[in-house]
């Protein structure tokens, strides 16, 4: 909370109140365990959901999804879960100075990422669960498998649209969306593009004021075999064609990004990015023991949620590395509902409510193998 003075290396400046839209499988992980850093640094005070790690997704955000705040704090400073975006509710939560960030992946990539972490959880999804391919299979006939009135296929169709409010099950058309795009742009007062992760963070350091070693990161939630694969010839286009408006969003967005590259400056750009590249070098090689690794070879704290359908990977530190320097690494890898689970801990002294169980993503220790 705010009443706390700052501790350690960080001077007296208390970041901005953030809100970040935590889309489903853009690299949305690695951006949260930023800002996880940057409030239990700070003390700041985070609005946590009630029960689990999400807002009652994929119910539209809503403020009494909230846990209340803790004793002592006048405001929340952090709104970092998975959410479907309701601006309105938001703004009834948070305080109105904050900023607005989320963060948008090339729909090609994105979705077959969905596609995999989801697989057996997705009902549009489901009927693939033993077919030996399942992506292609799905997207020959995408509309056999697909009932938009299902509350649970949000994901299955411009899953990135749907996290941010849109009604995003039907077909293309219509100049509405111009006009639903112009109003997210005015929502947001940065939207990250994973493709353009380090550019998109040095805009995100001016935005919040961070240092930039306060950028260190390493991928995280990354799937065996995944990243940015190649895909079979044919599945890109199938891709975007399922995924309209997911495309739509996307260049719309990717082209505000270079706008604001721009009026950065090509020239400070450049020489920041090689600065941040270097840092993230040096921060890999002080932290980690090797490079990312499958679950079976991770520690049990370490290791990120399992969906059955996929392997995900996490990391393994460094032996022997000193106390300051093993608190800084060990904050750096740890998952999402680990850190998640342990700022919630800090901030009410209890363990955080798991309640009833969620359509995904459920408790590292309810399911994971
Ligand atoms: N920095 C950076 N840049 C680009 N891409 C990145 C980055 N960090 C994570 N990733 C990829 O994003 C996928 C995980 O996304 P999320 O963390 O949003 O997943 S989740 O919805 O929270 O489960 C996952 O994609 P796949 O590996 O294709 O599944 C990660 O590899």
């Amino acid at each position: 909370s705010h009443t706390e003075p700052p501790r350690g290396e960080t001077s007296g400046r208390l970041p901005p109140n953030v809100v970040f839209v935590k889309t489903h499988k853009t690299g949305s992980s690695t951006l949260q365990n930023i800002l996880f850093r940057l409030g239990e640094r700070h003390h700041l005070t985070v609005a946590f959901p009630r029960y689990t790690y999400q807002f009652a997704y994929p119910q539209p955000f809503a403020a009494a999804f909230v846990e209340p705040l803790p004793p002592g704090a006048a405001r929340y400073n952090l709104l970092l879960s998975h959410l479907r975006l309701a601006a309105g509710e938001l703004r009834r939560v948070m305080p109105p100075d904050s900023l607005y960030l989320t963060i948008l992946r090339d729909p090609i990539h994105t979705f077959p990422s969905v596609f995999a972490y989801y697989r057996s959880t997705v009902p549009a999804f489901r009927a693939l669960a033993n077919h030996p391919q399942p992506l292609a299979a799905f997207l020959q006939a995408p509309e056999q498998y697909y009932d938009p009135a299902d509350a649970g296929n949000g994901l299955a169709r411009n899953p990135m649209a749907f996290d941010l409010g849109l009604e995003a099950g039907g077909e293309e058309g219509g100049s509405r969306w111009d006009w639903e795009l112009e109003r997210l742009n005015r929502t947001f007062q940065l939207v990250l593009i994973a493709e353009h992760f380090d550019e998109s963070l040095l805009l995100a350091r001016e935005l919040l004021g961070l240092r930039l070693e306060e950028l260190a990161y390493v991928r995280l939630n990354a799937r065996r075999g995944g990243g940015d694969e190649a895909l079979a010839p044919g599945l890109a286009w199938r891709i975007r064609a399922w995924n309209w408006l997911d495309v739509r969003l996307y260049r719309y967005f990717q082209a505000v990004l270079w706008r604001r590259v721009e009026l950065y400056g090509y020239t400070r750009m450049k020489g920041e990015l090689e600065a941040l590249r270097a840092l993230l070098r040096e921060t890999r090689e002080t932290c980690l023991a090797g490079e990312a690794a499958g679950p079976e070879e991770t520690a049990d704290e370490l290791r990120p949620w399992q969906p059955d359908t996929a392997a995900i990977l996490g990391y393994n530190l460094r032996p022997g590395l000193p106390p300051a320097q093993h608190a800084s690494c060990y904050r750096l890898v740890l998952p999402e509902l680990q850190y998640h689970a342990r700022l919630y801990y800090q901030q009410y002294g209890r363990e955080m409510c798991l309640g009833a169980p969620t359509l995904n993503k459920p408790g590292p220790f309810e399911s994971s193998s």
